[in-house]
């Protein structure tokens, strides 16, 4: 336990003084659309295409409660602007009110300065690497959001630096934060990079892969099947395809017209006699590079539980286990990790426990944790069981999300209204995931149907709000859906022989809307003018104060003033042209 400094609860109590401006006791409804961004008009801004009367009417109803934040880079922590926003940081800003510097960068930070190999983490493995083998298990892609290959690339060339003599690859395939198709080319530069190992010595290969949505990286314990055949190819070495090299896996695996990356089969690397070059074994230690917590949550309970139940494991190696970063602070998971989290403390979701705030918290299961877990600063569990209750709606399994991309919205939405109209509860906090999980198929029919859906259900939630007296705010965590094809530098989108345009997968680095209102929202509030350049983590200090409490001072600024006063600083409020 770190010794706390005396004095530290005075400088910053949990209690929070009242607002001048804005009273207690309205019912605040909070919509969080996935993958929802603000891009010009075009055929494939998907939110443009299709029919969202209720967002449409926020954007149009009242310039004064309805802005764009910033949801991407620098903003979220991210280490620079090119860097496209994703759930794990935009949730986390949105909740926590500040800016975090992120996994990527943390992991940066530690491979740059060499100081990943001097920690706890990387000493622990490091005992395997005399007589064991060292197993790399995560995303293989530029994407930046999960992990990022060029991290990959100094930590196979560190390790091997530092006593590894043979190394295991096991990767998993993108085609979801990049390109569908790219698999191929970070193969090939992971292959050349293990090969230059190779030359130096190290008994270096890939051992296994699949694509990350049909292998490992599922999340939240939606379908453990998914991670159980990640287990059986890389632990087990047993798998339905078998190929001589990573490479020409990808490659052969691609060769079916329907391939896709994110949902490539598993596969095993096998030698000439056909037996599998890199299962998992007694004595070896395995990495999980990802930075990013929710899609190594499961694998990493699979590799470290003694007791576990959700798959048979057949069997359970003893071996030396250490993720990226240490994925959950509560469950301490992993127990051993190369780089040290974000220390994301004092999030709104404690600070309005401590202030008797009754807080009801909904998604369905693929965006769950996002609401609950992210939102709280990468913790599982809620603060005060007796002030709040978080409720999963289960998603479907089995299926990409196109095929149903209504989703779960309306079931979410009208839990939602439930439990504002039930009086339990202060804040009712959703995460609609349709703009991003459809999305992400690339299948811009499917993303137009999704966000109608997606529209319905903040309708249903903000007419909820209307009944009760409430206070609604919607927004989003980062750009998905407003543009779903591959563009040229000028922005027009890239077309081959044929016509055919590349679907972009991926988030984007648009600017996401914000809109306040609800008959319980006081007169004269709107947002204010004076910050231009505001993000995703000024939302948490808004939310406080429609609460009616001011902010914690360490918070990134509210967006609202109230009556052409601003409300933290009342002497330099910019005249509100709009009073
Ligand atoms: O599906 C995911 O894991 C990411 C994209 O890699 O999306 P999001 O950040 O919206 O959860
Ligand atoms: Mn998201
Ligand atoms: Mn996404």
């Amino acid at each position: 336990m770190m010794a706390r400094r005396p004095g530290a609860e005075e400088e910053r109590p949990w209690k929070l003084a009242e607002h001048a401006r804005l009273g207690k006791g309205k019912v605040v409804g909070v919509v969080v659309l996935d993958g929802w961004g603000e891009a010009p008009p075009d055929p494939f801004n998907c939110i443009h295409v299709a029919d969202t009367p209720t967002l449409d009417a926020l954007k149009k109803g009242a310039p004064e409660r309805w802005r764009l934040i910033k949801a991407h880079g620098k903003a979220v922590g991210l280490p620079t602007d090119d860097d496209m926003g994703n759930s794990e940081v935009g949730h986390n800003a949105l909740g926590a009110g500040q800016i975090y510097a992120q996994g990527a960068k943390l992991v940066d930070l530690a491979l740059a300065s060499g100081k990943i190999y001097e920690g706890e983490g990387f000493k622990y493995i490091q005992q395997s690497f005399e007589t064991g083998t060292l197993h790399l298990i995560g995303l293989l892609s530029d994407g930046g959001v999960h992990s990022r290959i060029d991290q990959l690339q100094l930590l196979l060339k560190g390790a091997s630096e530092h006593g590894a003599k043979r190394i295991r690859v096991h990767i998993l395939t993108d085609g979801r934060d990049v390109l569908d198709g790219s698999s191929v080319t970070f193969v090939e530069t992971l292959e050349n990079d293990l090969a230059k190992l190779r030359d130096k010595g190290v008994d270096a290969r890939i051992a296994s892969g699949g694509g990350r949505m049909y292998v490992t990286m599922d999340r939240y314990e939606n379908d453990w099947q998914v991670v159980k055949r990640g287990w059986d190819a890389q632990v087990l070495g047993e798998a339905p395809h078998k190929f001589p090299n990573g490479h020409e896996a990808v490659k052969r695996l691609r060769d079916d017209p329907k391939a896709n990356d994110q949902y490539l089969p598993p596969f095993v690397v096998v030698d000439e006699s056909g037996n599998p070059v890199g299962p998992i074994v007694d004595g070896d230690a395995v990495v999980t590079f990802n930075f990013r917590a929710d899609r190594m949550v499961m694998l990493a309970k699979a590799l470290e539980y003694e007791d576990f139940d959700k798959f048979d494991r057949v069997r359970f190696p003893k071996v030396r286990y250490a993720g990226m970063l240490q994925y959950d602070g509560e469950l301490k998971l992993p127990s051993h990790y190369l780089v040290a989290p974000p220390e994301i403390e004092r999030t709104s979701g404690e600070y309005l426990a401590h202030n008797g705030v009754r807080i009801y918290a909904c998604s369905e299961t693929v965006k769950f944790g996002h609401v609950t877990f992210f939102w709280n600063g990468n913790r599982s569990g809620c603060f005060n069981p007796n002030l709040e209750k978080y409720e999963e709606i289960p998603s479907d399994t089995g299926i990409a999300f196109n095929e149903q991309p209504r989703m779960k919205a309306v079931e979410v939405a009208e839990k939602a209204r439930g439990a504002i109209l039930s009086g339990k509860f202060d804040q009712v906090r959703v995460n609609i995931p349709n703009g991003d999980m459809v999305g992400h198929t690339g299948d811009l029919e499917a993303t137009i149907v999704g966000c109608k859906a997606a529209d319905e259900a903040v309708k249903i939630i903000l007419d909820a709000i209307e009944q009760v007296g409430g206070i609604f705010v919607v927004t989003a965590d980062h750009g998905n859906a407003e543009d779903m094809v591959k563009r040229d530098k000028s922005g027009k989108p890239i077309r081959d022989k044929d016509g055919n345009v590349q679907p972009l997968t991926s988030h984007t680095l648009n600017p996401v809307p914000i809109a306040i209102g609800g008959p319980g929202l006081a007169p004269g509030a709107g947002f204010r003018k004076d910050l231009p350049d505001a993000g995703l983590a000024n939302v948490a200090a808004t939310l406080i104060n429609l609460h009616g409490f001011e902010a914690p001072r360490h918070y990134e600024p509210t967006l609202i003033q109230v009556s052409g006063a601003s409300l933290l600083n009342p002497s330099s409020a910019p005249p509100l042209p709009f009073l």
